[in-house]
């Protein structure tokens, strides 16, 4: 299957199971939210998809091969991620920080970019309507700002599989949308986007898919519009986990 794709993962931290007998597929064109309430295990989920962390159990595949005897080159090459703004500061100017991801997809021989570096960076920037931020620090940068350089940065790695963190924490309603829209059009595009969120109701307008996790477990997976229904919600927030 091309694609990632996680085979009943289970992931154990201080004797006590954070993630247990977990699948997931995300395949390109999809546009695939991630739900679930604090402490669901959504981030340590995304970790593991990104090999930051190793499951306990099961396996993790992308394009069928299983992730641990990939080359850090080959992932990156595949799956970008894509922080929460606020939550990394580069210390660079915004093309520098978006020449980065050709960094890691290791098409830029480290310290220099080369002309197709700086010319995949230009056209991410161009996507992502930043061109006018080249320049700055990107320290310097808004929410939404930082938010657009890091998916710049991620669609200059060249990888077709995007997993983002909370892309639209501390953007306003408009760069909200935007955003999405942008998500929308790059899965439309062929990528394969999986993004965590805490706004059930605009995933279900907006994302293709959802999956809802608590617990550590996956409660629900399949069409977002159809299974985020208000009981649905409602189930998954206001019930205590077992
Ligand atoms: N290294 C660790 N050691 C101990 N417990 C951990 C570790 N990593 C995660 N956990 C626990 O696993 C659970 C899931 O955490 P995780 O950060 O994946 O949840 P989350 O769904 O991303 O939450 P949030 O929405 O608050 O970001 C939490 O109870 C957390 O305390």
């Amino acid at each position: 299957m091309s694609g990632l794709e996680a085979r009943q993962i289970g992931f154990r931290r201080q004797g006590r199971w954070v993630l247990e007998d977990v699948s997931l597929t995300l395949r390109p064109g999809e546009l695939v939210a991630l739900l679930g309430p604090n402490g669901a295990g959504k981030t340590s989920l995304l970790r593991l998809l990104l090999r930051l962390s190793r499951p306990d159990a099961g396996r993790i595949l992308l394009d069928g091969r299983d992730i641990a005897g990939l080359t850090r080159r080959h992932l990156a090459g595949r799956v970008a991620y894509v922080p929460q703004g606020h939550a990394v500061a580069f210390p660079y100017r915004v093309a520098d920080v978006v020449a980065l991801g050709r960094l890691a997809g290791g098409t830029m021989l480290a310290p220099f970019a080369s002309a197709a570096d700086r010319r995949a960076a230009a056209e991410a920037m161009a996507r992502l309507a930043i061109g006018h931020l080249a320049e700055r620090a990107y320290v310097t940068l808004s929410g939404g700002e930082r938010q657009s350089v890091l998916i710049a940065r991620a669609l200059a790695q060249g990888a077709r599989l995007l997993v983002l963190d909370e892309p639209e924490a501390g953007l306003d309603y408009g760069q909200q949308r935007r955003l999405f829209g942008l998500l929308r059009d790059l899965a439309a595009g062929g990528y394969a986007i999986l993004a965590t969120t805490h706004d059930p109701l605009r995933a279900a307008r907006v994302f293709s898919r959802a999956v809802l996790l608590r617990g550590g477990r996956v409660l629900a997976d399949g069409p977002a519009a159809a299974i985020l229904s208000e009981d649905a919600i409602s189930d998954l927030y206001d019930r205590v986990p077992p």
